[in-house]
């Protein structure tokens, strides 16, 4: 079964809590939050303060998106604020191993992420000790904005190694997913689809996300 994760970044942050209630209710899988530096990315979004913040509001498992420099020196902080996921840009991390390491060692499930223009042959020594790989379909920084299709062979590429290597990690899709291009995703090989603007900017939450899980 294909899962899904708003993004709350697309979210009206001025009722942060009754939004993410509504995607709850509308079948949501997991929470994604998207964190960004203003460095790593042109953008300023959310820290750990946020994400304490809402952990009571869901059971849902908060799915951390960190698009920051040097995380290792965030990620106690995310941890503890009640991330159940929390993912790494391989750009971001020259020691990898250590900080995927680094996130486990805080009973959270340790994720990476690469961008587009980025080789999926950079995070495949990483793939045995991840439990979930984040594939970028737009550059990171900025909901809303349209889905690279040439991401879509990497999909496969991931999802070809992972059965090859007998590993169970999940395939995340992040960036301009919404129908259409949520079904070339999922045949390609993806397991959750993070979806923003496809979901908040929507009046019907739970009908966005069943036209975007339901994508023939
Ligand atoms: O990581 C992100 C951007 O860097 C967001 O998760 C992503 O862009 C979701 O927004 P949308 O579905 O509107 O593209
Ligand atoms: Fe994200």
């Amino acid at each position: 079964m294909t899962k899904i994760a708003p993004s709350i970044l697309s979210a009206d942050f001025s009722k942060l809590g009754e939004e993410i209630k509504d995607v709850e209710r509308g079948g949501s899988d997991y929470i994604h939050v998207d964190v960004m530096d203003g460095h790593f990315v042109p953008n300023i979004t959310i820290g750990p303060l946020i994400v304490e913040s809402i952990r009571p509001i869901t059971d849902l498992p908060l799915d951390v998106h960190l698009m920051i420099e040097n995380p290792d020196q965030y990620i106690e902080q995310f941890a503890k604020a009640g991330s159940d996921i929390i993912t790494v840009h391989q750009e971001a991390c020259p020691h990898l191993h250590r900080t995927i390491q680094l996130i486990k060692s805080y009973g959270v499930k340790a994720g990476v992420v690469i961008n587009p223009a980025t080789p999926a042959e950079l995070i495949k020594p990483i793939l045995a000790d991840v439990d979930l790989v984040l594939l970028m379909t737009v550059n990171p920084g900025f909901g809303g904005q349209s889905f690279i299709d040439s991401v879509v062979p990497k999909i496969e590429q991931v999802s070809s190694w992972r059965e090859e290597l007998g590993l169970s990690f999940e395939i995340e899709i992040d960036g301009g997913v919404k129908k259409g291009t949520a079904k070339r995703c999922v045949d390609a090989g993806a397991d959750v689809l993070v979806a923003g603007s496809a979901v908040f900017k929507q009046e019907d939450r739970a009908k966005a996300i069943q036209d975007i899980l339901n994508d023939k």
